[in-house]
């Protein structure tokens, strides 16, 4: 594709191009060009041409690239280029590569570090944007940095940027966690929905096309495309035709997307439906966090009910079985089967359910945060909104347990446990004094 920069030494349209006509006065001029002060002079101008262009190389690769989506995003520069292959280089052998986008995310940040932990290569990616409170994201951030983690602040709609990372590092994986998340968020924003779930998850997979060595990619879909359904529990064969939200619309046509990239392209994906997953470092926007800072703060908290007073459930998933999920779909992906942009043979596509097992009430998910809190919540408890909501959630394993030999550990009351320690200590003490781990 042809630069700005080209556009302007070389206009499109050649034929198009009016010369001058010599005007008589020009004579003179004319007979100054002789043949040896032509020569001079195109001499000059090749060596000023060539100077031109290597000051123009020299700030494209040092200094920033803006891209239409990131415009503040800055990256490029050898010892950029080099953090990245060092943060991508692995530690043990057979250790994989991986690209993670979303990395100062909920799930992202967990999953780097845990793939650093045993000595994988990681480089992350987040575009660090303000659904919520961006300083909790600089903070998982900057956790990864201490455990030099690299992690680029950039979009997954840079399509230059990830072209970049893509010629610089072989990665063997793609973790694919960036995403705009939030089911009644929908409302408000839905652009934002169709930019990172569908513009964004495109772009990442027309990278992942063009990459040789073309790696495998593991990527979030979510619980919520099962909508409305309501047999349970919810197995990955059960249709899924009936979205409750926009963002389980755009979830789903992730799911229909990626598989595409794995029919022309030959794409190993896994999509991995995750069930309302909480824990330490988790999301502000989640009922759990938002009802803990609510509680804590003396506040007045919304529970939802369902028709005739029936109460809303999830299939709660703490945090550290979902990563054992996602790694173990990256170490059992299979590989992605072409290059050049052209499929070679058939790749694995799979999908499997991220979930609990063990769906528990929103009243019941509120008593145990009371109790951890010694707090008691001012209730206001209403009708289910019809804003993209769904009534319960309820995972069947079994396929994950058999094929990725995934099994979940930790209970709602564990979990919580957990995830109280670390609001208190996180939100009392200054996040730059909390360096043990996530
Ligand atoms: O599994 C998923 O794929 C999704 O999980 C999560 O969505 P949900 O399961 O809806 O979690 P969350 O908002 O914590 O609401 C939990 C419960 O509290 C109820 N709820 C919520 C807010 C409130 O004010 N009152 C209330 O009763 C509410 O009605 C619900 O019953 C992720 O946010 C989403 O990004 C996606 O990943």
């Amino acid at each position: 594709m042809r630069t700005l920069m080209e556009d302007e030494l070389f206009p499109s349209t050649p034929g198009k191009v009016k010369f001058e006509r010599t005007h008589p006065i020009n004579r003179q001029f004319h007979r100054f060009f002789s043949t040896s002060n032509m020569f001079l002079w195109a001499l000059f101008l090749i060596v000023l041409t060539a100077s031109y262009l290597s000051v123009q190389s020299f700030v494209s690769t040092s200094s920033r690239f803006l891209s239409s989506s990131s415009s503040t995003a800055s990256w490029g520069g050898l010892h950029w280029e080099r953090q990245i292959r060092s943060s991508a280089t692995p530690r043990r052998n057979s250790g994989l590569s991986v690209l993670v986008t979303g990395a100062a995310g909920f799930v992202g940040s967990h999953c780097s570090l845990a793939l650093h932990k045993r000595g994988d290569g990681v480089v992350g990616l987040d575009n660090f944007n303000t659904y919520y409170d961006p300083s909790l994201k600089k903070a998982r951030s900057a956790l990864l940095s201490s455990h030099s983690i690299f992690v680029i602040d950039g979009d997954i709609n840079d399509a230059h940027l990830l072209s970049k990372l893509f010629d610089l590092v072989p990665f063997s994986h793609v973790l694919h966690l960036a995403a705009q998340a939030g089911v009644r968020y929908a409302i408000e924003n839905p652009s934002s929905y169709v930019h990172s779930n569908i513009a964004g998850l495109v772009s990442l997979l027309e990278a992942v096309k063009s990459a040789d060595p073309q790696p495998a990619v593991v990527w979030a879909s979510s619980s919520s495309v099962y909508g409305l359904n309501d047999k349970v529990p919810f197995s990955e064969s059960d249709q899924t035709d009936s979205p409750a939200s926009l963002y389980a619309a755009t979830k789903k046509a992730g799911e229909e997307i990626t598989h595409t990239y794995n029919h022309i392209y030959g794409l190993s994906i896994t999509g991995l439906r995750f069930f309302t997953v909480y824990g330490p470092w988790g999301r502000p926007d989640m009922a759990y966090f938002s009802f803990t800072k609510a509680i804590l703060a003396g506040k007045p908290i919304t529970i939802y009910h369902g028709r005739d007073r029936v109460d809303l459930a999830r299939d709660f998933t703490y945090i550290d079985d979902i990563v054992h999920g996602c790694l173990a779909s990256l170490d059992t992906a299979g590989k992605s089967t072409g290059s050049g942009g052209k499929k070679r043979g058939p790749a694995p596509y799979r999908i499997f359910n991220l979930g609990n097992t063990s769906p528990v009430t929103v009243p019941t998910l509120v008593s145990i945060l009371e109790r951890y809190l010694k707090a008691k919540a001012k209730k206001n408890v209403v009708e289910m909104p019809g804003n993209g909501d769904v009534p319960f959630t309820h995972a069947n394993i079994t396929l994950a347990m058999e094929e990725l030999g995934y099994k979940p550990t930790t209970n709602l009351e564990t979990g919580l446990k957990k995830f109280v320690k670390w609001y208190l200590a996180y939100y009392r003490n200054p996040p730059r004094q909390i360096k043990t781990h996530l």
